[in-house]
This record gives C-alpha cells, structure tokens and sequence, in this order.
C-alpha cells in the first residue's frame, strides 16, 4: 500500500518552478533515497510533503487521505532541512518539548530508548547548547521517532556527523525498516544510499530524471560495462565463429590465457555471450561484470533536464 502519493506536484518561488509536476508514490516498507545536486529541489518537495510549505499546484495523499484531513501527521516523523533547539533545554526536555507539540505522550523510559537509539543516552541531561553539530544531528532524528511514527522524513540525515556516527544512524534505519517503518531520506552520500536503499530517485531541476531500484538504474544504463570471462581452453582457429561473434557484441576485447575481457553496452549481451560459449561446449569457470556504481550514474542522470 502506498504510504504516500504525489500527482502533479509543484512549487514555485515567484517565477522560478523548483518542483515541477512531480508524481510518485512511495509503498510501506520502503527505505527510498531522493538524490539530486544541490538546490535541485529535494528539501522543497520533502516540506510541502510534511506540511512545512503548501504546493503551488498538484496533491499529496497521505496513508491513502488527502492531505487536507491531518490526522496523519501524529503518524509521520520529521528531520527538516534546518532543525532549531533552544540552548538552555537538555536533550530529554526537548524530546518531551517536542512530544507535547506533536500532541503524543512520551513516558521517560520511551525518552531514553530513543535517545539510547542515537547515541545521546549518556547526553540526556546536557543542553543542548553544548552539543557539536553532530550531536544536533542525531537530537534531530530522535525528535522524529517521536510517537513511533510508521514513516520517517529525513533529510540528509547523516549530513556533517563524523564517520562513525553515519554508519550508526545508517544501521538505527536499517534497524526500523527491519521494524516495518518507511523511510524517506535525502543524501549526498552515494555511497550510503547505494547501501541501505530499497528504491531510489534522482531528481533534478524540479523533476524526476530517474526512478527505481539500484539494479534498475544500473540496467537502465547505456553507459559501457566491462565484462569478463574466465574460461576453459579452447583453439581460435577451431573457433573462428565463436571468435567473431564475441568480438562483434563489444569493443576493446582482449584475450589472455584462459580468459577475456571486452565491453558492452547492453546487459543482453552478457547473455548472448555466455549462451554462445555454452553453445560451443566452453566452460565457463567466471564471469564479471563491473556494473556502473550509483555515482556514475548520478553523474549522468543529473544531467539528464539542464
Ligand atoms: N522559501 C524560498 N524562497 C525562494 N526560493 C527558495 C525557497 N526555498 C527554496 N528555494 C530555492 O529553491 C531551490 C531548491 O531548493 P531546495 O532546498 O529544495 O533544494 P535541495 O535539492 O534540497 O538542495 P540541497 O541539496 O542544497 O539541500 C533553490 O534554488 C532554493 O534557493
């Protein structure tokens, strides 16, 4: 079931559409990474979707409602693009600030598992004016769990915390995906949405340029892979049509002993590759395929709308 659905979403600032049309649905259980370079438009859809800002134009259904009846928003958790804390409050003060405003009551033993969960435990009774950005980061995402909401937004959750602290919140969201919670995250860490996410989009100037999962995006590449064989021997000249046929799927093949490597633009032609040479009876011991990562990708869908 869809936990939430956009149709035709927009928003524009004076004459400038920073979110254009955008239509998605986002299904329970998902952890779903929104990427897209800076100022492409990802805070902007992430707070109309919360009810931070209102939409120019489109709808947004949540948990199958439209927006306009909020009774969802006790069952969403928030980590905006900006998070303010009062100085003078201790991290347990603002999680219980915080409960009260989102209208949920929140038992001290509930206070100290979330903040256990983020690693602020030791921190409870701290103020918050003593926290590095980090530490603010992580109040942030504990501010959140507030309620045990069913779907958590989060944007660059993992944004300006240390190494250590980024694999921690990494593993707390695989944790509550495990818990059958959705998470809708921002990142610019390619590399930790390529590790955690279900499904991921791109977006840019405003739009969607691609959608779908890692392997999705990685089969809906036209960019070259390389592709290499280990194999048993087998003589050219006994050969010659297997020969050609593979130097036909590819460029740049390149033969060594037992093995061979070229590339292809296609992953239809791996297939065709190793049909051809079972086929012919060759065994087959190995086969690689370098797959492009997310930030190749990244690379080239954000240039997708200019
Ligand atoms: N309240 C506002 N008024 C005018 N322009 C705005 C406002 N909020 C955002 N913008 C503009 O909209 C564009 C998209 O901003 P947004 O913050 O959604 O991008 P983003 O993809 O989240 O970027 P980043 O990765 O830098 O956080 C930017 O050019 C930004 O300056």
């Amino acid at each position: 079931m869809a936990v939430f659905q956009t149709m035709e979403l927009s928003k524009r600032f004076g004459d400038r559409t920073v979110v254009d049309q955008v239509s998605l649905s986002v299904q329970g259980g998902e952890i779903f990474g929104f990427l897209g370079r800076n100022g492409a438009g990802k805070s902007t859809f992430i707070n109309m979707l919360t009810g931070i800002i209102r939409p120019t134009s489109g709808q947004i259904e949540m948990f199958g409602q439209d927006v306009r009846n909020e009774q969802w928003k006790r069952r969403i958790g928030v980590l905006p693009d900006y998070s303010t804390f009062y100085d003078s409050l201790s991290a347990a003060d603002h999680l219980r600030y915080f409960a009260r405003v989102k209208g949920v009551a929140l038992t001290n033993e509930e206070c100290m598992r979330i903040l256990g969960a983020v690693e602020l435990a030791e921190h409870a009774s701290r103020k918050a004016k003593t926290f590095s950005f980090g530490m603010k980061k992580k109040l942030g995402i504990a501010q959140a769990m507030i309620g045990d909401p069913e779907i958590l937004f989060l944007d660059e959750p993992t944004s300006g915390v240390d190494v250590e602290s980024a694999l921690h919140i990494q593993e707390l969201l695989r944790r509550l995906h495990e818990k059958g919670k959705t998470i809708f995250m921002t990142s610019h860490n390619l590399h930790e949405v390529e590790k955690i996410c279900t499904r991921i989009a791109i977006m840019k100037s405003g739009k969607i340029a691609s959608l779908g999962s890692l392997d999705e995006l990685q089969a809906a590449q036209q960019t070259w892979r390389q592709v290499q064989v280990r194999h048993s021997a087998f003589a050219t000249d006994e050969h010659p049509a297997l020969h050609a046929f593979i130097a036909s799927l590819g460029r740049n093949l390149s033969w060594g002993d037992g093995r061979f490597s070229l590339q292809v633009d296609e992953e239809q032609k791996v297939a065709a590759l190793v049909r051809a040479l079972v086929q012919e009876r060759v065994d087959i011991y190995g086969v690689n395929v370098e797959v492009p990562s997310l930030e190749k990708i990244f690379m080239q869908d954000a240039d997708t709308y200019v």
